[in-house]
């Protein structure tokens, strides 16, 4: 089937994602309608704290029409009790030069003839001078609102003064002025009195009216202004959030990598998310705006509407742009919250400092105020201002489309415009998304690796030849040069052989048409890297580089499976990884169908041409496997008009037909794992790697995923790795066992069984050992052999003991070395078959578990040899302890030198493998003499030549370490 390729390909990933992220949001509907309508949340909120305040302030005529002020005559003192907030007993007013006779009489007057009401002489208290009021009025705060300060300077001159609590208070709605209500009655009464007494005429008329001015409402209050900045922002922080968390969700589970690797451009994945944002952010923005002018403020219905709608589109997209950004640096979904919520109040606390006046005003440098709006909610509150002022008033018109790029009416510096406020954010979104896209290059990725900082300077970036090499590491370390790989010699010889073969093709440039990948000593270290331990003192360590893969030389043959096997941690998955272009090869190469891993362009067509099942499976919760096998089938570059009909195809083959249209989020482990399978081989892939791709299959899933395989294997290559021995004896045509990063074992399954098994297994049934009768094969019944005689005849013949011993069955192992007594032992076996009570014999070779847990167990001797590493051996004899390296066979006893054994004696240990595939002790063998020239190993410790007891007794400490013998003098002698 021809795949699309080139800029149609492009196109076809770009409009399957933007599908994708469409379905995402539309399955994901809680997040997308909180994103898309929070601001109808916010605007109530805006618009509630508005009304709170108008009520507030609504005693206050400062917020109404007063055309026609009142006229308010003669103002009298009001009683102290009348002012808001006042602690009793307190006095209606208090006053300075009491000692004159003159002044005590004015008050008097004041005090009697107050208009509306007398004073009563307990609610003034009089002071000598002014100096005494103070001291009191600072003793008995809030006890009085004014006090009057009288001199008398002659006989004709009597000055005055005044001095009130000029605050202005409010309460319950009501606004108190302090002015009108205490100050103006106090001093008119003070004015009228001392006329009074200066001309003589208690009675003389001295009537004073005031009135305030006649204005219009002074909506000096905007809640847009005042909290606007603050909930936008919120708003916009949904948004933020969800991108943070949908893009490092992808790259957390894998999925950005999964479809890299099935020839995902970068291209068509940052536009399809751009799109989707784009989409999200403008019906959000337009939401905004029409709740705003449901809500009728003036903000939003008196400016005009592109205008406001652009500064909330262009600032939640700013917005988005600054997520992609952000998102290169976060690895774990989890913190998204936390990251919104951190730059939720730094843009809280910028957008305070904004509001103030700052930088935007000439008494700041250019500089500080081109780095204030690289922090886009500043920018918001700036435009936020600007907009809120151009309505503050009802008779402000707003802002129109044409005087956006005008000052501001009262912005006389006029440092930047509604007009530069959009320039600002359109430039700083192509900022922040060209940096998202760099960062995400020069970051290490999921599996470690980044390109370096100056890729984009490599012209073959541009061109598509070689740009895309890539590197290991942090961005900050030195990695220096990786430790070189000694080429080491294998051991087995089908393995030599294979290399060999693979060493000559390469060197006689034979390109074999029946080879589908060859691998030409894939080599993957590791680097190490920085960590950091907080203790009592910070200290920082480089760990040591690991070797993954140690050199593979392997031809994988087309129309063939080869199965990858190894333990844990041998460095199958790395190998795959290095394939498939997840992890750089740090030595050696691959060439899959003529195309090598090391090259840019090579592995751009051998992503076209592979199909992958990885170890874990990556698929999207919320999407169906029908919607699954349509995405990765219009990545590769499938035809649309065909991917309808191979998904339904490779559903039907896998068996999920049913569940087609079901979330793979309530799929079973098995149907994940099928649909997993079923993305690996659309496309008709000519080289399928499987990685454990039946974990977690029931047997009979299990069985009908092994006959799709095995179908599959017609015109193409497949690579397995699992840990089921039976699945890879039924389906591998041939097998490699891998351990510590080196192939240890080649061929087929009969081959691996035969040269690595301990040989034939021999399952023997008999009459159970308590000698209940078993019709014997002449059908006559035996009740006196059994299971001693059966013991007793194969040790006889064959010297071996039962491996399994059941009450109706022995299980043996025959070794290689016997098979050669074997045909006389079962004539002979036949012959007796009645006599000894068999019922029947089974023979078969030792299965490929038994293959590659010995394989297993020689590759970690051989690494505990090399590190070293010392474990704790306990006689049984004699209950001592030995610190003997891990690994070793035969040990010597320290000071068990007699004349009778020179060499002293020696145990034989027996080594097993936990369940984490570590080497420890499973027992010794009887203490036997040190054979004659057997000599102890030079390179391993043998300080301690005296026992534990000679130690002790001479009073020394520390470990008695064994004596370690070659195991090959030891069995040679033997
Ligand atoms: N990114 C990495 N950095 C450092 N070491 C790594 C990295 N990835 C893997 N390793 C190490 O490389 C070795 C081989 O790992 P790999 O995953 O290839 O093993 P495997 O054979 O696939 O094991 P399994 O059967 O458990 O999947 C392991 O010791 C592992 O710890």
């Amino acid at each position: 089937m021809e795949l699309r390729s080139g800029f149609p390909l492009l196109l076809q990933q770009y409009q399957a994602l933007l599908r994708k992220n469409f379905l995402l949001s539309w399955r994901n509907k809680r997040a997308t309608v909180l994103h898309l309508f929070s601001s109808l949340f916010f605007i109530f909120l805006i618009f509630c704290i508005q009304k709170a305040i108008e009520s507030r302030y609504s005693s206050s005529t400062a917020l109404n029409d007063v055309p026609n002020p009142e006229l308010q005559p003669n103002p009298s003192i009001p009683p102290c009790e009348d002012k808001y907030f006042i602690k009793l007993p307190c006095y209606d007013f208090v006053y300075s030069g009491g000692s004159s006779p003159k002044v005590r009489s004015i008050v008097s007057a004041i005090m009697a003839k107050n208009p509306g009401r007398s004073i009563p002489a307990s609610k003034v208290l009089s002071f000598g001078t002014p100096a005494e009021v103070d001291k009191w009025l600072f003793n008995n705060p809030m006890t009085c609102p004014g006090a009057l300060h009288f001199t008398e300077r002659n006989g004709t001159v009597i000055s005055y003064g005044i001095q009130t609590n000029s605050t202005g208070v409010a309460r319950r709605g009501q606004y108190e002025d302090p002015t009108f209500k205490f100050q103006i009655p106090l001093q008119i009464a003070a004015e009228r009195e001392i006329a009074r007494s200066l001309i003589g005429d208690p009675n003389f008329s001295w009537v004073v009216n005031f009135m305030e001015f006649a204005h219009p409402p002074v909506n000096n209050f905007s809640a847009v202004n005042t909290v606007g900045p603050t909930f936008f922002l919120a708003i916009a922080m949904f948004g933020f959030v969800l991108q943070i968390s949908s893009l490092i969700t992808e790259k957390e589970l894998k999925l950005r990598q999964a479809m890299t690797m099935m020839g995902l451009f970068d291209t068509a994945y940052w536009l399809s998310w751009l799109t989707w944002e784009g989409i999200i952010t403008l019906i959000a923005s337009i939401f905004t705006v029409l709740f705003g002018m449901m809500f009728q403020f003036d903000f939003f219905s008196k400016n005009n509407f592109a205008v406001v709608f652009l500064v909330f589109f262009l600032f939640q997209l700013n917005m988005v742009g600054f997520a992609f950004m952000l998102s290169a640096f976060i690895s774990k979904s989890s913190s998204s919250t936390t990251v919104g919520f951190s730059i939720f109040i730094v843009g809280f606390l910028t957008q305070l400092v904004t509001q103030f006046g700052f930088p935007y005003s000439k008494t700041f440098s250019k500089s500080l105020q081109v780095i204030w709006s690289l922090f886009p909610p500043n920018l918001l509150a700036k435009a936020l201002s600007f907009l809120s002022d151009a309505t503050s008033t009802p008779g402000d018109p707003g802002i129109s489309w044409s005087s956006r790029k005008e000052c501001a009416p009262n912005d006389p510096d006029c440092v930047i415009t509604i007009n530069g406020i959009y320039l600002w954010l359109v430039g700083t979104f192509f900022l922040w998304f060209f940096l998202a896209i760099y960062f995400d290059n020069i970051i290490p990725n999921a599996a470690g690796v980044r390109k370096s900082a100056f890729y984009f300077l490599r012209p073959g970036y541009w061109t598509g030849k070689g740009g895309s090499k890539v590197e290991e590491g942090g961005i900050c370390s030195c990695l220096g040069s990786l430790p070189v790989l000694e080429p080491i010699t294998p051991d087995d010889e089908d393995v030599l052989e294979e290399e060999n073969t693979v060493k000559q093709q390469l060197s006689d440039g034979i390109v074999d048409p029946n080879v589908a990948v060859q691998i030409r000593g894939l080599a993957k270290t590791y680097p190490g890297v920085w960590k950091f331990t907080l203790g009592c003192c910070c200290k920082c360590k480089k760990t040591s580089p690991y070797h993954a893969v140690r050199g593979l030389w392997v031809n994988f043959a087309k129309d063939q499976l080869f199965c990858l096997l190894g333990p844990n941690g041998a460095g199958k998955t790395t190998s795959i990884s290095c394939l498939t272009g997840i992890t750089p090869v740090t030595g050696g190469d691959a060439l899959i169908y003529g195309n090598s891993v090391r090259d840019s362009v090579g592995m751009a067509n051998i992503r076209k041409i592979i199909g992958v099942c990885p170890q874990f499976d990556i698929l999207w919760e919320v999407l169906s496997g029908q919607e699954h096998l349509h995405l990765f089938a219009t990545i590769k570059g499938l035809p649309p008009s065909s991917i309808q009909s191979l998904a339904e195809k490779s559903l039907e083959e896998v068996k999920l037909t049913q569940s087609a249209k079901t979330r793979a989020g309530s799929y079973s482990g098995g149907m994940k794992r099928r649909l997993s399978v079923a993305i690996a081989l659309i496309g008709d892939p000519k080289l399928v790697i499987l990685d454990e791709p039946t974990t977690g299959m029931d047997p009979i899933t299990r069985r009908h995923v092994w006959d799709i395989i095995e179908g599959a294997k017609k015109g193409r290559a497949i690579l397995l790795t699992t840990h089921s021995m039976e699945e890879a004896d039924i389906l591998s045509d041939r097998i490699g066992i891998m351990a510590k990063g080196r192939l240890r074992c080649i061929g087929t399954s009969i081959r691996l069984k035969s040269k690595f098994g301990a040989g034939f297994v021999a399952n023997v049934s008999f009459a159970d050992r308590k000698g209940r009768q078993t019709p014997s094969l002449n059908g006559v019944p035996n009740t006196s052999a059994g299971y001693e005689e059966i013991k007793q005849f194969f040790k006889s013949r064959l010297d071996i003991l039962p491996k399994e011993e059941h009450k109706s069955f022995l299980t043996y192992i025959i070794p290689h070395d016997r098979e050669k007594l074997l045909t006389k032992f079962f004539d002979e076996l036949e012959e007796r078959k009645g006599e000894l009570g068999i019922s029947d014999v089974q023979l078969s070779l030792t299965t490929l578990e038994e293959v590659f847990l010995n394989i297993a167990k020689q590759a970690e001797l051989e690494s505990a040899a090399a590190d070293g590493t010392m474990v704790s051996l306990t006689l049984m004899a004699s209950g001592e302890t030995l610190e003997i390296p891990v690994g070793a066979r035969f040990v010597g006893i320290p000071g068990t030198e007699t004349a009778e054994n020179p060499s002293g004696v020696m145990v034989e240990v027996y080594w097993e493998q936990d369940d984490s595939g570590t080497l420890c002790i499973s027992g010794h063998s009887d203490e036997m003499p040190v054979p004659p020239n057997v000599h102890p190993l030079p390179s391993l410790r043998t300080l301690s030549l005296r026992s534990a007891s000679q130690r002790s007794r001479l009073g020394q400490r520390g470990p008695v370490y064994g004596i370690v013998y070659e195991p090959g003098q030891v069995t040679a002698y033997n």
